[in-house]
């Protein structure tokens, strides 16, 4: 039977699509605190629930060992995430976090940590309706514990923690089909270092393209074009948060970001996020803005490289400069720094580049899901404004 778990619990469900009586909102009504399931849910008799301190460096070890050899893997397993353990931090610790919603799985008596679901909260906007969400990601069960149906109760456990705190509604992506998704995007990638992709067999080399005709097909300028693209720095942020909060208005699902998010998730951090933003030179308003993440993923089986260095598209706005320079800004920059190759999604404005500099489509899908609550229909990649990490 497919879909077992999902069609026991609060989402859109595939049979309810054609039905345009039901309300769009939330699903269930939240329960008073006191009938909240008190007590962790039940797991296998050999396995216990462990909080991970992310502050404690021996737990976000195992955290990031178990992610690095157990997480998502491209379909034809050549690549797997290899989140950065500073990457992590500020992945989940952003402006009021919980810790309690950082959730392992370990072997009673091995302490062994065999698998992993988080949350953070944010504030999300639907439409018109403000809603602090969790951002439910990082689920990973070991190899060697997959099919033993783990993941129904950690996300059941996960989804209680949420409701502790009072908080209903969660947000979350996969590259698998679920009931049921708000969009579905295809992603892009551009290549930087035609050489090395061709090398570990993440690109192929083009009908009737040499390896010189590649490498020149995608260079890049040594230096950006826009006058004023410079870094982000923290007097920026009030400015960069207006940009940003106008800008995400236009979409029909995106976070409601305000200055202490901002700081958080959009000041530059080595090795795990990136900003510029263009400042008029004389007028010294800030009119653009381009951010990417760094998210590595290990090369399996590759004898000359084992590291590919890969930038994702964050959250950019273009209210003076054009898209195109803008953002292939941020590829001359992203290529300056050494990444391998910059990804994105068909997201918010993100099909007004992507041809045109030269992106190429990958060969999968990133499918978002809000956990109770129902949208009328289906939205268009274009019409989503949140990128989960
Ligand atoms: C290149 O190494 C990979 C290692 C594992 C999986 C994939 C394919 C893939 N599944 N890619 C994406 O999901 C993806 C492609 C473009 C932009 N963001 C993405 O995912 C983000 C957002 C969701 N959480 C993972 C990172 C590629």
């Amino acid at each position: 039977k497919k879909h077992k778990f999902w069609e026991t619990q609060p989402v859109g469900q595939f049979k309810d699509l054609g039905d345009s009586s039901l309300p769009e909102g939330p699903i269930e009504q939240p329960t008073p605190l006191s009938e909240v399931k008190q007590e962790p849910f039940n797991l296998p008799t050999p396995y216990e629930w462990i909080t991970c301190n992310m502050d404690s460096d021996e737990m976000c070890n195992e955290v990031y060992a178990l992610l690095t050899n157990n997480y998502v893997e491209d379909d034809e397993s050549m690549f797997r995430f290899n989140y950065s353990k500073e990457f992590l931090l500020w992945a989940l610790r952003p402006p009021g976090y919980y810790r309690s919603w950082h959730i392992g799985v370990r072997v009673k008596s091995s302490k062994k940590l065999v698998a992993f679901i988080t949350g953070v909260p944010a504030k999300i906007r639907v439409r018109d309706t403000v809603i602090v969400m969790a951002e439910v990601n990082f689920l990973c069960v070991h190899k060697k514990l997959r099919s033993k149906r783990l993941a129904p109760v950690m996300i059941k456990e996960v989804t209680r923690r949420v409701h502790l705190e009072n908080i209903w509604q969660a947000a979350y992506t996969a590259g698998v089909v679920l009931p049921t998704p708000i969009t579905t995007c295809q992603y892009w990638h551009r290549s930087l270092n035609p050489k090395k992709l061709i090398d570990v067999g993440f690109s192929r080399l083009g009908a009737r393209m040499t390896m010189s005709r590649t490498i020149k097909l995608y260079k890049l300028p040594e230096q950006t074009v826009t006058l004023g693209f410079r870094k982000m720095e923290p007097h920026d942020i009030p400015a960069v948060t207006r940009l940003l909060r106008n800008y995400l208005k236009l979409f029909v699902v995106a976070p409601d970001f305000d200055e202490d998010d901002v700081e958080h998730w959009m000041l530059p951090k080595e090795n795990v996020v990136d900003s510029y933003l263009v400042e008029s030179p004389d007028t010294h308003e800030i009119t653009d803005f381009c951010s990417f993440y760094t998210l590595p993923s290990s090369i399996l089986g590759n004898q000359n490289h084992s590291t590919l260095k890969a930038a994702y598209s964050y959250y950019n706005v273009s209210t003076k400069t054009p898209w195109l320079q803008l953002m292939n800004d941020a590829l001359i920059v992203a290529k300056k720094n050494g990444f391998d190759v910059f990804n994105a999604l068909d997201v918010m404005h993100n099909e007004t580049f992507l041809k045109e500099l030269k992106f190429g489509p990958g060969d999968g899908k990133l499918h978002y899901y809000l956990y109770n609550y129902r949208l009328k229909n289906v939205l268009r990649p274009s019409e989503l404004g949140l990128v989960l990490l």
